[in-house]
């Protein structure tokens, strides 16, 4: 308590000397990790983040918190979540030259904070000019990552309507706009990135050339701010508003909002001047609440698609495609489809989980030649268990909310207002929310094709009364412990 005391005060006096707006985009998701001894640890989301404020601000963190209490002697940062980490790390150091792309043979899975993956994923485009010479220079960015394709991206019913605008827009000639913008969203680890980044690599190598750009919302933010800082914010700007296609990922980072407005305008720009946008974020863009309303607004007026978990068979090819890439490297390595099967069965969660599995079982092979099943099992414990079989169905919570208030399921589904059932009918769709990770779209799909908007009332309305109504919330707190028991 008494630190949580000591990190609010901190925030508090960290806002008011660098001003609400700059507190916004760099720390508003700080958080006291712990205080022990003399060290401070903080923690932030993202790698990009973390050394951002380790280069500019780790000295003035330092003051204010010896401030608050001088036995305070370091400050340290971490970054909080293993997924997030594997982000690559947009710093200063960075090349504002595209420099030549990996090699295209290089196997498709990496460790995660390897090399090849730090410069993955903020990356932009040597852009070719159309017809004005390569000296005319690409805009900023680094590499994309080459093993980000078509070719290797697997199609299934979860991304197949995704995957065909992404191509159509890739094989567009510039000034030949489609879905605009077009906003790609889905759980962590279901393919955005290597969606977006396919989109990147096929058009700069069309023989047409379009001017593309690809980075992530932090790296924007990153540039603007930079640029900001330098005066040179109308070179950049410049730079951005002649390009063909703007690719940006990540969208739920974007913050701030002086950053904010800068993104619109760009934004607005290219629309209106008919370039192609692509963006994909963590979920809708009418459910990023911190996004200014106007950026929301615009993006709302292109096409949104979600791409869902990848199924059995989509799981499947994908580690046999991996496979097919690592062996162009290591002709000897073998892992029979018994066990690529099985793992696709049991790693059911993410197509980043199934990259960590097959490195897994990869780097396992090279010193147990034959692995059994059983050792699969223990070798990836901590990836099995999050899957289908796992997962909390939406039935399953209208079947067990429909019980507990004496309505049928049917009831909940249908069109009746009256209180008995309106009621139960908004704690099912809180707890779809809260308990699966459906957007609000498909919750409302799935509660007999309510719009999204119903559904987002029914989870704020929840919410709300849950923090007054202690009878309420013990309630809900019961139901989730039945749907997890009914889960188990
Ligand atoms: N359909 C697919 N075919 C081939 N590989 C895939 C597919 N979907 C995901 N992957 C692989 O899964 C890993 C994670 O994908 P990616 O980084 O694109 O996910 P993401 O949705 O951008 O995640 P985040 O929300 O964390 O940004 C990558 O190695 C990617 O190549």
């Amino acid at each position: 308590m008494k630190h949580e005391a000591l990190f609010e005060r901190f925030s508090k006096r960290l806002k008011a000397q660098v001003g609400q707006d700059v507190y916004a985009s760099w720390f508003g998701r700080l958080k006291l990790h712990s205080i022990s001894k003399s060290v401070v640890r903080l923690t932030v989301p993202t790698t990009f983040l973390k050394s951002w404020i380790n280069n500019r601000y780790l000295d003035q963190i330092t003051t204010i918190l010896q401030a608050e209490d001088p036995d305070i002697l370091k400050v340290e940062i971490l970054v909080r979540s293993a997924s997030r980490s594997a982000r690559p790390v947009a710093s200063e150091d960075r090349p504002l030259i595209a420099e030549a792309a990996p090699s295209a043979a290089a196997p498709m899975s990496f460790p995660r904070g390897s090399a090849a993956r730090e410069t993955g994923k903020v990356a932009s485009f040597p852009m070719s000019l159309g017809t004005r010479p390569a000296a005319a220079g690409p805009l900023f960015g680094s590499p994309l990552d080459s093993r980000f394709t078509f070719d290797s991206y697997i199609e299934g019913p979860s991304n197949r309507v995704a995957l065909a605008a992404a191509k159509t827009i890739a094989e567009a000639g510039a000034g030949a706009v489609r879905f605009n913008p077009l906003f790609i969203h889905s759980g962590v680890g279901l393919g955005k990135t290597h969606l977006l980044q396919a989109i990147a690599n096929s058009a700069v190598s069309s023989a047409r050339a379009p001017r593309v750009v690809y980075l992530t919302a932090e790296y924007f933010m990153w540039r603007f701010a930079t640029a900001i800082r330098d005066n040179d914010a109308l070179t950049l700007k410049d730079s951005l508003r002649n390009i063909d296609l703007l690719i940006i990922d990540d969208m739920q980072f974007l913050q701030g909002k002086m950053i904010q407005n800068e993104f619109c305008h760009l934004l607005n720009t290219l629309l209106d001047s008919a370039k192609q946008v692509v963006v994909a974020g963590d979920r809708a863009p009418w459910e990023l609440e911190s996004l200014d309303p106007r950026v929301r607004s615009r993006l709302q007026g292109g096409v949104a698609i979600e791409m869902e978990s990848p199924d059995y068979e989509m799981r499947f090819e994908m580690l046999k495609r991996r496979l097919e890439i690592a062996q162009q490297d290591d002709p000897s390595l073998d892992i029979s489809v018994e066990i690529l099967s099985h793992v696709a069965r049991s790693v059911a969660s993410s197509g980043r989980d199934l990259e960590g599995a097959f490195n897994q079982l990869v780097f396992r092979k090279s010193f147990e030649p034959s692995l059994s099943l059983e050792r699969v099992d223990e070798l990836l414990v901590h990836l099995v268990g999050t899957g289908e079989a796992k997962r909390v169905r939406i039935e399953d919570i209208q079947r067990i909310v429909a019980r507990h208030y004496n309505v049928s399921r049917q009831e909940l589904v249908s069109n009746r207002r009256t209180r008995v059932v309106v009621k139960p009918r908004q704690i099912a769709m809180y707890l779809a929310k809260t308990l699966t990770p459906r957007s609000f779209p498909e919750i409302g799909r799935r509660f007999g094709g309510r719009d999204h908007t119903t559904v987002l009332h029914a989870v704020r309305k929840i919410e709300d009364l849950i923090t007054g109504d202690t009878k309420l919330c013990h309630e809900v707190e019961l139901l989730k412990r039945l749907i997890n028991e009914n889960n188990a």
